[in-house]
């Protein structure tokens, strides 16, 4: 069950979010839409349990993947170890596969910073989609890539969910991903932020 049920949000003064209402359903993926600043990311960090400074509710599963706009990944540790560090329980041979499943079979010693920075977005999702999350977050994950880039990490996005199929919420500022990955757009709008209702 994944249920947004938020009162309000403020940073200081400044009241960002008013009441905003969703629920996910498992298998459902939905895109969060609405002009630069309005407060998507801020909505994304409540549903993933980052920001707990806010009057209201969020219901979420455990298990859980964020994939950032940076790839986050630990500069200092071999690719390989960037998928089994957080979750040590998939083996080497799970995370081999997770690696050749994104097209990086052979880099599993690779540094992050030996990696493009397209590799180092597709090592992110393979980390996420590792652990078969019931729950996928994604904040921005196409963006600063090339027309290229991006379009082969939304095939490859768009294919491990349809192979894993989490319930997901993405945040994305082009209208023409969230038309093509999302079964559901809610779009946000006015200050504070509300869902405009379809
Ligand atoms: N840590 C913070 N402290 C104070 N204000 C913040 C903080 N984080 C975000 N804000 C403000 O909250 C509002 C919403 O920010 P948020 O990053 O959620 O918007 P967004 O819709 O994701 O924007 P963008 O599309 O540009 O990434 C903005 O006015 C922003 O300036």
């Amino acid at each position: 069950m994944i249920r947004a049920d938020i009162i309000s949000k403020f940073f200081g003064k400044q009241q960002v979010l008013g009441s905003i209402e969703f629920a996910i359903s498992p298998g459902e993926t939905v895109a969060l839409v609405g002009p630069s600043g309005i407060g998507k990311s801020t909505i994304l960090r409540i549903m993933a349990g980052i920001d707990t400074q806010f009057e209201g509710t969020v219901t979420r599963p455990d298990n859980m993947a964020i994939v950032f706009q940076e790839p986050t990944l630990l500069p200092w540790r071999s690719a390989l170890d960037n998928l089994l560090i957080p979750r040590p329980s998939l083996g080497r041979e799970a995370a081999r596969a997770a690696m050749d499943r994104v097209a990086l079979s052979g880099r599993e010693d690779a540094f992050p910073g030996q990696l493009s920075l397209g590799q180092q977005r597709r090592l992110a999702l393979a980390r996420a989609f590792a652990g078969s999350p019931e729950f996928l977050l994604m904040d921005e994950p196409f963006v600063s890539l090339d027309a290229e880039t991006a379009e082969q990490m939304l095939s490859l996005t768009e294919a491990l969910i349809a192979e894993a199929k989490p319930a997901t919420l993405f945040v994305t500022h082009a209208r023409s991903e969230a038309d093509r990955l999302a079964t559901r757009i809610l779009e946000l709008s006015g200050t504070p932020a509300r869902l405009l209702r379809h």
